[in-house]
């Protein structure tokens, strides 16, 4: 697949039938008014010429006998009508601009009794006599006349009633309209549909029977498209538990998939999946980057346990014993006779090796690697059927381009409305880099955004979506994770209100935790909203320095608001939560490094992390910290909503936003509905700066 991804066929043809389609609607609409043509004025007849559907004022001036026995008639302008500017020099009237072209099909009647009123009956038996006309196929055009050959397409010649149909055209003054021309859209839309006949998926047959339909749906769409499918998993749908069995589908096609992830854990998880369902896979990558659960498929481990690695430990065995000979041997002679074999074996342990890992590697259907390692020389000359992405909204463009040269077809799963990859300063254009801190620049920030135009965090997903439009993706409707009270706002801001929660979840609450938990406004609470609004819990600027002690920019952050924080943490844990069910994330480093040291040590097993480091993860209950507090209602990176999406949708039954909703409403129109939202969903609390201190 070259860089510049042409239009995919599947795409380009169901939009040529869509389009197709319409021309035809609208063709036959016009054609329905040459039925009626009866009743068509003559100032209508002029508009339909002027919308390039007809051609009104003519005569028939000549008739011959063409090709098959047909007949062409030549119509001319009416010279009784044609008006003194639409002569020629000579006076000879010319037809003026139409829209009538040589091949389409037209059918010419007489105008007569248009524009009449007659009575309803007699209406009908006009409109009947105009549907007589007589279709024909023009087969020139020229500034005088236009040629219509009459007889039936496709063959047959001239029917009787053709042949009386033109000679009652003599003398009259007659019209032209262009009829709906169903072969040639027939034709078209054949063909459009042969190139959408994708690999004709056909029906099949869910290995895992606990799929849902949206999970099946893009099954299908990826089996079925030829060049690109995009499943789009929002947070909890199911992404990676629909791509296991989208290869199992594959495997039993017969096709070659090379299955890859942006980092070692998104290709482990998808090993570690798939490895139960008995298909034959194999890891690329350094063993000691691997899970250990997955080390036994990894092709560094298969070469020595697998039968083909058997040529490889024999030579390998004898390696080790000449080397065990030169510390015995004396003479000079023999050690370099030694070293010799040495040598010729080491070239030949390396021929069987690179030999064994081909084999390995070719005979293997699924073949699972990060972006990364799919560039590595196990893989080169390797084709694949499909190469499949998964976590492709976190991986750089230029990365997911490793696997996919060369690919016949690439299924991207991923979710454009969560965080990009991070970028650091070295992805920027330095034209673009501002003196904000490093957090500010890693977001999404219009100011930073920018590589002279062109944004590392723009992914390739991003981009397809961008070029193709929707129809190239499916998108996951039902998540496993969150609470319905906690997806809703989410889901109707970011996924057209299409989020449905699965029944196991929705109505989950913390008091329902298999451990026991006391039941509290908290624990039987799945959304809580501590507004700190009113300037007692103001932000503050903070310088964040490396590990190194290098001065990176500034953070913020809100010791009042950390706070807070606290005390809603010592509110679960009092309840019986247990610490290592929650987590409390932040968008700012300044902040983050504030709350651990507070509850870092108090509570071993809490989880403390930036948001930005929280994705992908969940935990079941979510306390957040928003810092923002300011006179100037700035928001900083928190206008980023994948971002804020990211926080609102890591928890499983109890989310708790810590914010000054009066800043952060000021922030964006997505802010300010999400504190409305907060406002009238969420159990709403105001904390008594007084008390905290
Ligand atoms: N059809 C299903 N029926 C029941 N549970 C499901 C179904 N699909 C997914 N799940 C469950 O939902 C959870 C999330 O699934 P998975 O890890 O595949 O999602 P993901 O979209 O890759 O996750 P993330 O949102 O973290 O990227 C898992 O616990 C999985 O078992």
């Amino acid at each position: 697949m070259p860089p510049q991804t042409p239009i995919p066929i599947p795409l380009f043809a169901s939009t040529q039938l869509n389009l197709l389609h319409e021309e035809h609607a609208a063709e036959v609409s016009s054609s329905k008014l040459a039925s009626t043509a009866a009743t068509v004025s003559p100032s209508t007849r002029r508009t339909l010429q002027a919308t390039g559907y007809a051609l009104t004022g003519l005569i028939l001036s000549q008739c011959r006998t063409g090709l098959g026995g047909r007949v062409v008639g030549e119509f001319a302008p009416d010279p009784a009508v044609a008006s003194e500017e639409s002569r020629a020099a000579d006076g000879t009237p010319r037809l003026g601009s139409h829209g009538i072209r040589v091949g389409d099909v037209v059918r010419v009647s007489d105008v007569a009794g248009a524009g009449k009123k007659v009575g309803k009956d007699k209406d009908k038996e006009k409109e009947k006599d105009a549907e007589k006309g007589v279709e024909g196929v023009v087969t020139r055009t020229g500034d005088r006349a236009v040629w219509i050959t009459f007889g039936r397409q496709g063959g047959g010649g001239m029917s009787k009633e053709d042949d009386e149909a033109v000679e009652e055209l003599w003398g009259k003054k007659v019209w032209a309209i262009k009829l709906a021309n169903d072969v040639t859209y027939r034709r078209m839309r054949q063909t459009m549909e042969k190139m959408l006949d994708t690999e004709a998926c056909g029906p099949v047959e869910f290995t895992d029977p606990t799929l849902n339909d949206s999970q099946k749906e893009a099954i299908q769409f990826a089996l079925a498209s030829r060049d690109i499918a995009l499943i789009h998993g929002p947070p909890g749908t199911g992404k990676t538990h629909t791509l296991i069995e989208l290869i199992l589908q594959l495997v039993q096609r017969r096709k070659r998939v090379l299955v890859c992830g942006p980092s070692n854990v998104s290709v482990d998880n998808i090993v570690e999946r798939l490895a139960p369902k008995k298909v034959p896979v194999v890891r690329i990558g350094h063993p000691a980057r691997l899970l250990p659960s997955v080390l036994e498929h990894s092709l560094e481990v298969l070469t020595q346990t697998s039968d083909a690695g058997g040529i490889v430990k024999d030579i390998r065995k004898e390696i080790d014993d000449k080397q065990a000979s030169i510390r015995k041997t004396r003479s000079g002679r023999e050690r370099r006779g030694i070293y010799d074999d040495l040598k010729l074996l080491r070239k030949e342990f390396r021929e069987r090796e690179s030999k064994c890992v081909d084999n390995l590697v070719r005979e293997s259907s699924v073949v699972l690697a990060t972006l990364h390692g799919a560039g590595g020389h196990q893989l080169k000359n390797q084709k694949f059927d499909v190469v499949i992405i998964d976590e492709a909204s976190q991986a750089l463009e230029a990365q997911c381009w490793i696997p996919l040269l060369g690919a016949e077809k690439v299924v991207l799963a991923g979710d454009h409305l969560q965080l990009p990859p991070t970028v650091k300063s070295t992805g920027q254009n330095p034209k673009d880099q501002t003196s904000k801190g490093t957090e500010e620049k890693t977001g999404n920030n219009t100011d930073t955004e920018t590589l002279k135009g062109v944004s590392l965090e723009h992914t390739l997903f991003d981009r397809l979506l961008a070029l193709h439009g929707t129809g190239v993706k499916r998108m996951l409707t039902t998540q496993y994770r969150m609470h319905e009270k906690i997806m809703r706002f989410p889901s109707d801001e970011l996924y057209e209100g299409k989020l449905m929660a699965s029944d196991a979840v929705k109505a989950r609450l913390l008091i329902d935790l298999p451990y026991e938990v006391e039941g509290t406004d908290d624990t039987q609470e799945p959304l809580v909203f501590w507004d700190t609004q009113g300037g007692d819990f103001p932000e503050k600027a903070e310088d964040e320095i490396s590990k190194k002690g290098a001065l990176l920019g500034d953070s913020k952050s809100n010791e009042m608001e950390a706070m807070v924080v606290a005390r809603h943490v010592d509110h679960l844990i009092d309840a019986g939560i247990r610490p290592e069910s929650i987590a409390v994330i932040t968008p700012y480093n300044g902040q983050l490094a504030l709350l651990s040291r507070m509850l870092r040590e108090k509570y071993a097993g809490l989880e403390l992390g930036s948001v930005d480091g929280f994705q992908g993860r969940e935990k079941e209950a979510v306390v957040v910290s928003l810092v923002r507090s300011n006179a100037e209602h700035e928001v900083g990176f928190l206008g980023e909503k994948r971002r804020l999406n990211v926080a609102m949708t890591r928890p499983k039954r109890h989310l708790c936003i810590c914010g000054d909703s009066e800043t952060i409403s000021h922030g964006s129109s997505f802010l300010k509905h999400w504190m409305d939202f907060l406002e009238e969903n969420a159990d709403l609390r105001y904390p008594d700066a007084g008390d905290l201190l």
